[in-house]
């Protein structure tokens, strides 16, 4: 018997053993499908081969199966209908368990003797697709294996009854020999399977195999199959790569992908030695006839190679003895010995500390106890170093503050000795025994001799300062919106300031104005083109002249920002440095309008130097002082003015809550004929309404009319805008607080517990007043005003129109 397998596409049937009824058997074998499917489910064995011979008619082969001797028809299969299908089917033998070594002999030897005997290269071609059938055969039976071991025992039992009922059949003919060594292969090779040494098994069956019938392994190095065998053999295989490799490392699908048998992934042991390439050229060919997806580190060649001998000499400890001996050289940068701690003491190479350095030691080297000689230098350099440093120096200006001065703090500041102060008193004729407080005049008269600026540093002022800085609440945080900034014109008297602010406000005040000097604070609200764009500001014009240095100092403590004029004929006067002085303690940002450059002997140069030396660098010289040359009598570069000093309120982000009840700060009060008390507030947060009930100091009322500058009447005013007030019981102290209480219950309240505070203060005030002091004796010596202690003291009731002018003839209130 005879059994040949050949390629039949189509329904052409090359097989010598069969020429002549080709067509016949091509005919038989497309009816014998059905059959064969149904052989499946007779017994196990049979089942084997023929799902091997289903397997190979379904990828479009026709399996030519003849035989003279022994033919079972389709009838015998028990079930009758197929009795028109020819089967040609012999009937699996009756299965013998043989080793390993039989199976494969007998299926190299026998199996494909009779085709290679033909030497026809389509048999070959044919009998390899068989191979891969074949092991497509034993997946599936190792599948159905391991899923169900109940099923694999029903099956042991089908095979029995199998072989029990043909046992009469021989096997005669090759292809059943065929199937019988292939289905004893499988059984073996489930059972090595099972034994979990799968690789000697699968590598003997596919080393016959051709590479064609696996394309997509062809690509792939050999000495990748010899890593991975080598790690199935004898090392472990290590942890699957991470997924994301996977996709790269896939071999790609060719156009007609070989049947896909599933084993377990083997991955390419990266860490692994390099392979000898003899077994890389058996290992290849058994991966690529087991069509396993092989997962490839394809960057693992690109990898740096490291010699060995290299690695070994990177990474072998450093020889002892052949580097420098420790703490021989320095770090220059620390001028730390490397290798070994610092050492304080000195050895003969003599390592001075820096501190040291300056102190020069003759006959140091050599010496037995160096080290006690360096400290005690060292403590001696220190001294004169810390009495260089503590020398003091003589200042240019002097902050005096309403107490006075002692008389050791102002020898210090003027780098002097208290003797020599004593001593220029009683040049002066002043006896000033026992004294230790020189009061503000003095201080000044003193400091007026060795020429030293004296300027005011009231305390009080800094903590109105931060009382403004507490006009926010924290409730205001999240509702605040931008207010108009307030701008306080300061300077010297008649150095300009009322006629620059005429000519912003294209008015004529300073024309009216009684002897041509302001004498009290101007508050006006002016549009200032910005960008093209109108925005809202509001000017004060504070007094220039001496007497009204508290208008400045109240108009400093509103003001956002302080425009200092400077006359450019005339220089920094004694009420420049006031008002900067203000300025600085009530922490605004100052711009100064160098003005009348259009006069004849005007020099801005010199103006700016004298504030450079006084701590205001103009910005043009690389300070931080915007300093703007203007005419306010042309109005040249006034827009210029204007635009700098908006573009440093924008910086300031000022800000204010409309939304809720005003507060903010009285800054002129005065009694009208007509209108009684009136005062002029600046709202510093807030909104202040027609009928609200207001408490300034003493003074409490219900707002019943509000006027802006112009005189015009309004019912509200915002943030920032000054607005004078008529409704209330008396008249405020200019500087006072104010804010909008409830009801007229609270703001009398109030303002009765505020005019017990000052009755006090006023009391306490005039105790003090009636003590003759030698201090007070001398200041008064020294104005010239009265000499010796009999003092005569005149009460005088001054009649004003406004409150400041009191101030400014008594310089305190007369209370
Ligand atoms: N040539 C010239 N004269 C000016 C200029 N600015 C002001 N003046 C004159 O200087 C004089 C004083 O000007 P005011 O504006 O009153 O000076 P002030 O600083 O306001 O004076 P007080 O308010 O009293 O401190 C006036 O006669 C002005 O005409 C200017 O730019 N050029």
């Amino acid at each position: 018997s005879l059994v040949s397998i050949g390629s039949l596409s189509g329904s052409t049937a090359t097989s010598s053993c069969v020429e002549s009824s080709s067509y016949s058997v091509v005919k038989r074998v497309s009816l014998s499908k059905k059959s064969l499917r149904r052989a499946k489910s007779w017994h196990c064995v049979c089942k084997y081969s023929v799902t091997a011979t289903d397997f190979i008619a379904e990828q479009g082969n026709a399996v030519s199966l003849d035989s003279s001797s022994s033919t079972i028809r389709g009838g015998s299969n028990g079930d009758g209908n197929d009795g028109d299908s020819e089967v040609v089917l012999k009937p699996s033998p009756k299965p013998v368990l043989k080793s390993k070594d039989e199976t494969l002999l007998s299926m190299n030897s026998v199996g494909w003797g009779s085709s290679r005997g033909s030497g026809d290269s389509d048999e070959e071609e044919e009998r390899n697709k068989v191979i891969d059938s074949l092991d497509e055969v034993l997946e599936k039976a190792a599948k159905l294996e391991t899923s169900k071991q109940s099923q694999v025992g029903s099956i042991r039992k089908e095979n029995g009854n199998v072989n029990k009922m043909t046992p009469s059949n021989s096997y005669t003919d090759s292809r059943n020999a065929n199937s019988t060594a292939t289905a004893g292969k499988a059984k073996n090779l489930r059972s090595v399977w099972r034994k979990g040494d799968t690789v000697s098994s699968v590598q003997r069956v596919v080393k016959e195999v051709p590479k064609a019938s696996n394309k997509f392994i062809k690509d792939e190095p050999k000495t990748v199959e010899g890593a991975k065998l080598e790690s199935q053999s004898s090392v472990p295989l290590k942890p699957p790569q991470p997924p994301i490799r996977q996709p790269k490392l896939q071999a790609r699908p060719s156009a007609t992908p070989p049947p896909m048998i599933k084993k377990p992934v083997i991955l390419k042991d990266v860490g692994a030695a390099p392979k000898s390439p003899i077994k890389d050229e058996t290992g290849s060919g058994a991966a690529q006839s087991k069509g396993q997806p092989i997962l490839i580190d394809k960057f693992a060649r690109k990898k740096p190679v490291v010699d060995p001998l290299i690695a070994q000499a990177v990474l072998a400890p450093t020889k002892p003895g052949k580097g420098p001996a420790p703490g021989k050289y320095k770090d220059r940068k620390k001028g730390v010995s490397l290798g070994t701690p610092r050492r304080r003491m000195v050895d003969n190479d003599v390592e001075i500390p820096d501190e040291e350095l300056n102190v020069s030691i003759p006959g140091a080297k050599g010496m037995l106890r160096k080290g006690r000689k360096w400290t005690k230098a060292s403590r001696k350099a220190a001294k004169l170093q810390a009495a260089r440093e503590a020398a003091p120096v003589k200042v240019e200006i002097l902050e005096v503050g309403e107490k006075g001065m002692s008389i050791e703090e102002l020898a210090y500041n003027l780098t002097m000795g208290e003797g020599e102060i004593l001593g220029l008193l009683f040049s002066k004729g002043i006896k000033p025994d026992g004294v230790q407080t020189l009061d503000k005049e003095m201080v000044k008269m003193v400091c007026k001799e060795y020429e030293v600026e004296v300027i005011d540093a009231d305390p009080v002022k800094f903590e109105e300062m931060a009382k403004k800085n507490e006009i926010l609440d924290e409730d205001d945080l999240d509702k605040l919106q931008d207010r108009p900034p307030v701008l306080t014109i300061m300077g010297h008297v008649d150095h300009g300031k009322t006629t620059l602010l005429d000519h912003i406000r294209k008015s004529k005040v300073a024309a009216s104005e009684a002897g041509g000097i302001t004498q009290g604070i101007g508050a006006y609200k002016v549009m200032v083109p910005v960008d093209g764009k109108l925005q809202p500001c509001v000017f004060l014009d504070t007094p220039g002249h001496e007497a009204f240095g508290a208008m400045r100092a109240r108009g400093a403590r509103v003001t956002d920002i302080a425009i200092i004029v400077v006359a450019a004929d005339d220089g920094i006067r004694p009420q420049t440095n006031e008002a900067i002085a203000h300025a600085k303690a009530a922490g605004v940002p100052i711009v100064i309008a160098i003005n009348k450059i259009d006069k004849d002997g005007a020099n801005p140069e010199r103006v700016m130097q004298e504030l450079s030396s006084i701590g205001l660098m103009p910005e043009d010289w690389g300070g931080d002082v915007p300093m703007v040359q203007i005419s306010a009598l042309k109005g040249e570069n006034i827009d210029d003015l204007l635009e700098t000093v908006m573009l440093v309120a924008e910086l300031q982000e000022l800000k204010a809550n409309p939304d809720r009840n005003a507060k903010g700060t009285v800054i002129e009060a005065g009694l009208d004929k007509s209108k009684g008390p009136v005062a002029t507030f600046i709202i510093q947060n807030g909104t202040l309404k027609r009928g609200d009930v207001v408490v300034c100091g003493e003074a409490f009322g219900k707002v019943r009319a509000l006027f802006e500058d112009g005189g015009k009447r309004v019912d509200q005013v915002g943030p920032s805008i000054p607005v004078q007030v008529i409704g209330l019981s008396n008249v405020p102290i200019a500087g006072d607080e104010f804010e909008v209480v409830a009801s007229l219950d609270i703001a009398r309240e109030r303002a009765e517990a505020r005019a017990e505070l000052l009755w006090d203060e006023r009391i306490s005030a005039k105790a003090g007043d009636g003590k003759v002091t030698l201090s007070s004796l001398a200041s008064a010596v020294s104005a010239g005003k009265l000499s010796g202690l009999d003092l005569h003291q005149l009460n005088i009731i001054m009649k004003v129109d406004l409150q400041v002018c009191a101030f400014a003839i008594c310089f305190t209130i007369p209370r």
